[in-house]
């Protein structure tokens, strides 16, 4: 099953701006890109089907669901033609339905892999940080030593280990483009067009590095992210004074996993900084931080530390 997510992840390559000319090549290799991405799809349907259909009865578990109970108990609105075209009658009530096994297996697709690679390749960049510039890794361990309870109370109070984390996401935003399809003629009509022909790619790795409103864009200075610093203030998500970063995107469509993202890779990197000194492979060598754009911005290079084990207080 892993293997088959990350081919999904693979295959969905570089969101591409939404172009209706292109040349017969162009096409031909965007229609064999989606015939693939079918396929995968097509095998996950197939193998998460019978794991909801065979999921236990539900329990009580101290008032928390699992997110495949909530989605089979989940009724949306319905409209005339789903009435018709939902199987059971049963599922269909006061013009409300129940999700379709498509929809659920999307979404579930959609929570595995929207959880877990972003994480990954955030923590990946980060530590590859820690490794290229020793002085932050120290700081930052200075604080989690400091801080006992550092993991367990999910980084709270810990700025430094914040300003490392939020710097990371600045820096390689995780999914670096987010495609939208402009629903408002107003807007579209500035170009000429009408709305439903305007689909918008935002470049959240570009906001990110925009030399107009960061100083050094290019380095990697948790320091500007602290009380004081030029990005004071400034959080995973959007404030209400503007938009210099958005790695959890922004606006109704925002990442629901936000919190939970960012209290897991604080706690995995306060626990990976505690634990082990982080160092180059070799003695002199350096760390290739060349991104390479595919679903997800990963490293070129990926990273490759050497982790000597610690005592605490070192
Ligand atoms: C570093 C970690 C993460 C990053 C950078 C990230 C980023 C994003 C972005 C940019 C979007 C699209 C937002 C938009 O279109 O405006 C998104 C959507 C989503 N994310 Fe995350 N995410 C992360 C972790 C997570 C986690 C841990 C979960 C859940 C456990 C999660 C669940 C989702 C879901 C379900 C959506 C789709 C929301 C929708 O379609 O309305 N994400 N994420």
């Amino acid at each position: 099953m892993c293997r088959v997510i990350k081919d999904l992840q693979l295959s969905i390559g570089v969101v591409r701006p939404f172009s209706p000319s292109g040349s017969v090549l162009d096409k031909l290799v965007e229609w064999r890109r989606l015939r693939r991405l079918f396929a995968i799809n097509a095998r996950l349907t197939e193998m998460f089907l019978p794991f909801i259909k065979a999921r236990p009865s539900p329990c009580d578990n101290g008032g928390r669901r699992p997110y495949v109970d909530s989605l089979v108990d989940l009724r949306i609105p319905s409209n005339e033609d789903e009435h018709t075209a939902t199987a059971n009658s049963d599922d269909v009530d006061c013009g409300r339905r129940a999700l379709r096994d498509d929809e659920i297996v999307n979404l579930i697709k959609e929570f595995l892999g929207a959880g877990t690679g972003t994480v990954a390749v955030c923590l990946e960049w980060a530590l590859a940080h820690l490794v290229d510039r020793p002085e932050v890794q120290r700081r930052l361990r200075r604080e989690v030593d400091a801080e006992a309870a550092a993991v367990s109370r999910a980084g709270a109070g810990m700025p430094y280990l914040h300003a490392v984390v939020l710097e990371t996401l600045r820096m390689h935003p995780p999914l670096p483009v987010l495609p939208r399809h402009v629903q408002s003629d107003a807007a579209a009509g500035v170009l000429g067009l009408s709305a439903s022909d305007l689909y918008v790619n935002f470049a959240v790795a570009d906001i990110g590095r925009d030399g107009r409103t960061w100083t050094n864009p290019d380095e990697f200075q948790p320091e500007r992210l602290l009380a004081g610093g030029e990005a004071d203030g400034v959080g995973p998500l959007p404030g209400p004074k503007g938009i210099r970063m958005m790695p959890f995107g922004a606006g109704h469509r925002f990442c629901p996993g936000v919190g939970m993202a960012m209290v897991n890779i604080k706690c995995f990197l306060a626990a990976l900084v505690r634990e082990f000194d982080w160092a180059p492979p070799s003695a002199g060598g350096g760390v290739d931080l060349t991104e390479l754009d595919g679903f997800f911005k990963v490293m070129k290079t990926p990273l490759s530390a050497r982790a000597t084990p610690r005592n605490q207080g070192d």
